[in-house]
């Protein structure tokens, strides 16, 4: 007899006019509050593609859905037509095995050789389905249940009853309906043989009949299946609670009601929906200043800093919040955070959430996701491109937020220049900015240009401080030097007001950790923008490529539509974690969070962000005793370049002692120098991010455990002068941080002039092109616009232009 929930559970189950109850009890969402919209009408588990994937046809309803349905089907085929003089039509059943397999006490069944069927039988006596099929499930279990013994089976229909209890336990209809009542699907096999047996010691003949007459397949699966739960809920109440709470404890369903207070609430959500310099984010701060309370989250520190600056300087006190630093301005109403670091305690006039379309990122996407549903601000300003806009209708649906839409074109048009940099760097003109995808790259870039032309170059990329960053975009904006060209790379594409006339991609491909991809069509779109930024002395922004093979690609992705966000991440709080951790107490932390992320439920607009680098932490803080849960968690999720082995020694260092509860030091001698080679400019760049994660981790635990942050902080002041510094001498061969990776060849001067235009050529030739003839290629612009580009094969001269704001110009060469 089931004992103590599972006992409830099979009382409310048992009574069919009960259902509700029974998938409220079943189905009981942790965070599910009572003044939450309609909570019985929230679907259990997950979207067809979810992990715990259960039909969406599915309720408990559906037992008599089930049922009704194969009541329906005699009704459309009367028994006479199928079953003709008593005779069931077994002809769709597949062929049986010979053998008879896995019964485990053949005495325990009445086996009869000869035993009566259907057919057999005199008319009175013969079985109505139909009444079977109609019969209530919990009646039939237990009539089974309290059978001494099984009825005399004949050796055909036993043959058949194997086949279809072979079925039922591979049934992946049926494992996956089990997950409803907690059946896991790792117990799901055993519970279907212990189901098997218990019917073949106690089988009625006249289910067995009918189970026949339904033949292996999904009809006697859907039969069985609610006298199979039955069977379950009384045999194994302890698997299904154990069960139960595992996957309640990874339940991410229905994200907007962790936050009730929010909820609570009436917000008005401001979507600025446009391209990038087009004043979405200006629109939004220009509210964010007015409001009595405001807070700007931001993707970047860099950004945040920037917004604290200039928020600041008009007036409005404003104070800065990112993991790494905290500064108080007296009487400020105002915060500029890092999106991570928002409260969703805090009550605020006006929010503003920058590049909103970031909810979809693969590995940060939760925080925007916390942000949007979470924030307590009568007005949240979204500002971002049209990526997320149907998921942010959809999730102010849920919450049941006003949502006002406002849509922007760019200020100054993009252009497109056909000519591109013909393969050859030395084309560069002032105002450039030239960007490349991997840091060697980017220092190739720059000795090249340095080497070969009288420009010079600033540089920025992401390992950068952002105080190191801003410094060479203001070395770049002003006039009054000679840096005139940037070399950077997709770091670029936010945060920074840059003067670009033009963006010239140096390649449109990148290594993404696993191999070399092409760069996304939003992320060309967000960094090609950058080019003729309202207030810069550009009329238009422009923008090309080095090689004339990658200009396609640039203008395919520039005319592309913005891919529409199915899903937004989401990733579990500590308390999330922690709870779930109670049913595996023996697991090591990164284990704990392969689990959750194998059983946790999502609701089908959510996706689970990467924990990869979060596991490769975990996994080396494994070692170190003293951690408690909590501790480890936070530790997991400092910034710390994975890949970087001496950054890594330094978070180990730092737990231990942390473990320990000794004073964390930093240990760290500090350069005298600027750097004067490549390994030396690495090492400032590490140094820096060890500071940096320092910083982080005095903000993220007590703080009496880091007790040097203030000289930490003046180190990595200093150390950031000490890069920029570095940048804007260097003129040395990078280096790689990753020594395996395949480099591609170089010459002497470590920079070798593509080959693009001569291959083009050399090709052209072969196909029998004279020399100065004129090649054509059509390149399609928009939908209906088709802009002819020519070029002379021979001397490149004459080049187009093709613009994107649905004009073409073609321009005469210069
Ligand atoms: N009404 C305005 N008056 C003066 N300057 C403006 C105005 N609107 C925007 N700007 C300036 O234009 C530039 C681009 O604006 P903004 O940053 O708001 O664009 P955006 O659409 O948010 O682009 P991104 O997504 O690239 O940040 C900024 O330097 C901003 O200060």
């Amino acid at each position: 007899m089931a004992r103590g929930p599972a006992r409830n559970l099979l009382y409310l189950y048992s009574s069919r006019d009960n259902f509700t109850k029974v998938r409220a009890f079943l189905l009981p969402n942790r965070f599910h509050r009572a003044d939450s919209p309609n909570p019985s009408n929230s679907h259990p588990f997950l979207t067809p593609d979810s992990k715990f994937c259960i039909p969406p046809q599915f309720s408990p309803s559906h037992f008599t859905q089930s049922l009704n349905y194969r009541c329906l089907n005699f009704q459309r085929h009367p028994f006479s037509t199928l079953v003709e003089n008593g005779t069931p039509n077994l002809n769709s059943a597949p062929a049986l095995e010979s053998e008879v397999t896995e019964v485990d006490s053949i005495s325990d069944i009445g086996l009869d050789e000869n035993g009566p069927g259907n057919e057999n039988l005199e008319p009175e006596k013969r079985l109505n389905f139909a009444q079977i099929a109609s019969r209530d499930p919990v009646e039939i279990y237990k009539e089974l249940r309290d059978a001494s013994k099984s009825d005399k089976q004949s050796r055909s229909d036993w043959d058949l009853l194997i086949e279809v209890f072979r079925g039922f336990a591979k049934s992946g209809w049926a494992s996956n309906q089990a997950l409803a009542v907690y059946i896991g699907a790792s117990f799901f096999p055993t519970a279907a043989h212990k189901f098997r047996n218990f019917f073949f010691k106690k089988c009625k003949i006249d289910i067995v009949k009918y189970l026949v007459f339904l033949a292996p397949g999904i009809e006697a699966e859907k039969f069985l299946f609610p006298i199979f739960v039955e069977f379950c809920l009384e045999e194994f109440p302890d698997e299904i609670k154990r069960f139960r709470s595992m996957v309640e404890s990874a339940d991410l369903t229905k994200p907007h009601t962790w936050f009730p207070f929010a909820r609570a609430m009436k917000r008005k959500i401001v979507y600025h929906c446009g391209p990038t310099n087009s004043g979405k984010t200006y629109n939004a701060l220009q509210r964010f200043m007015e409001a009595k309370k405001g807070i700007y989250c931001s993707p970047l520190r860099l950004l945040a800093m920037e917004v604290f600056d200039k928020v600041n300087a008009l007036g409005v006190y404003c104070s800065l919040l990112t993991g790494q630093e905290k500064k108080y301005v007296p009487f400020s109403n105002h915060v500029a955070c890092t999106v991570e670091m928002v409260s969703v305690d805090e009550l605020y006039e006006v929010a503003v959430i920058d590049e909103i379309q970031m909810m979809a990122d693969p590995s940060r996407g939760d925080a925007w996701t916390r942000a949007l549903l979470g924030l307590k601000a009568d007005e949240i300003h979204l500002c971002g491109d049209p990526s997320v806009l149907n998921i942010v209708r959809k999730i102010c649906s849920e919450t049941g937020d006003e949502l006002v839409e406002q849509r922007y074109d760019r200020f100054k048009p993009l252009v497109v220049e056909a000519k591109t940099l013909l393969g050859d760097l030395k084309n560069v003109k002032s105002g450039d900015c030239i960007v490349a995808f991997s840091r060697r790259e980017i220092f190739e870039v720059k000795l090249a240009i340095e080497k070969y032309t009288k420009h010079r170059c600033c540089v920025i990329y992401g390992a950068l401080p952002p105080e190191t960053r801003r410094q060479q975009a203001n070395l770049f904006n002003d006039d009054n030097n000679e840096y005139d060209i940037l070399v950077a790379s997709d770091a670029v594409g936010m945060g920074l007001n840059l003067h670009i006339r033009r963006v010239v991609f140096y390649s449109l491909s990148k290594y993404n950790g696993d191999k070399t991809v092409p760069v996304p069509a939003s992320q060309v779109k967000q960094i090609a923008g950058r080019a003729g930024r309202r207030g810069s002395r550009y009329p238009e922004g422009l923008t090309t490529t080095l090689h004339l093979e990658d200009l396609d690609y640039l203008i395919e992705c520039l005319k592309k539509p913005f891919d529409e966000v199915k899903k937004v991440g989401l990733f579990p709080f500590f308390e999330q974690v922690e709870l779930f951790a109670g049913q595996f107490p023996d697991v090591t932390f990164a284990q704990l969070l392969e689990k959750f992320a194998e059983n946790c439920r999502l609701d089908g607009s959510y996706f689970l962000c990467h924990h990869h680098h979060i596991k490769k932490i975990a996994n080396m803080l494994e070692k170190v005793q003293g951690l408690s849960l909590e501790d480890r968690f936070n530790f997991c999720f400092a910034p710390v370049n994975i890949r970087d082995p001496k950054a890594m020694y330094h978070l180990l260092r730092f737990a231990s002692s942390y473990a320990h509860k000794v004073p964390v030091n930093i240990a760290m001698g500090m350069p005298k120098c600027i750097a004067r080679n490549d390994s030396e400019l690495l090492d400032l760049e590490t140094k820096h991010q060890v500071l940096s994660m320092y910083l982080w981790l005095s903000n993220h635990f007590e703080e009496e455990k880091f007790p040097y942050v203030k000289k930490v902080e003046a180190m990595a002041v200093d150390i950031a002068e000490l890069l920029g510094e570095s940048l804007t001498k260097a003129n040395w061969k990078p280096e790689s941080r990753n020594p395996g990776k395949p480099r591609q060849q170089e010459n002497e001067g470590g920079y070798e002039r593509p080959r693009s235009l001569i291959k083009l050529y050399e090709q052209k030739r072969q196909e029998g092109f004279s020399a100065g003839q004129k090649l054509e290629k059509y390149i399609r612009v928009d939908l209906k616009l088709f802009a002819r580009l020519t070029w002379d094969a021979m001397d490149g001269e004459t080049f187009t232009m093709i613009s994107l704001s649905g004009q073409c110009q073609v321009q005469p060469a210069n």
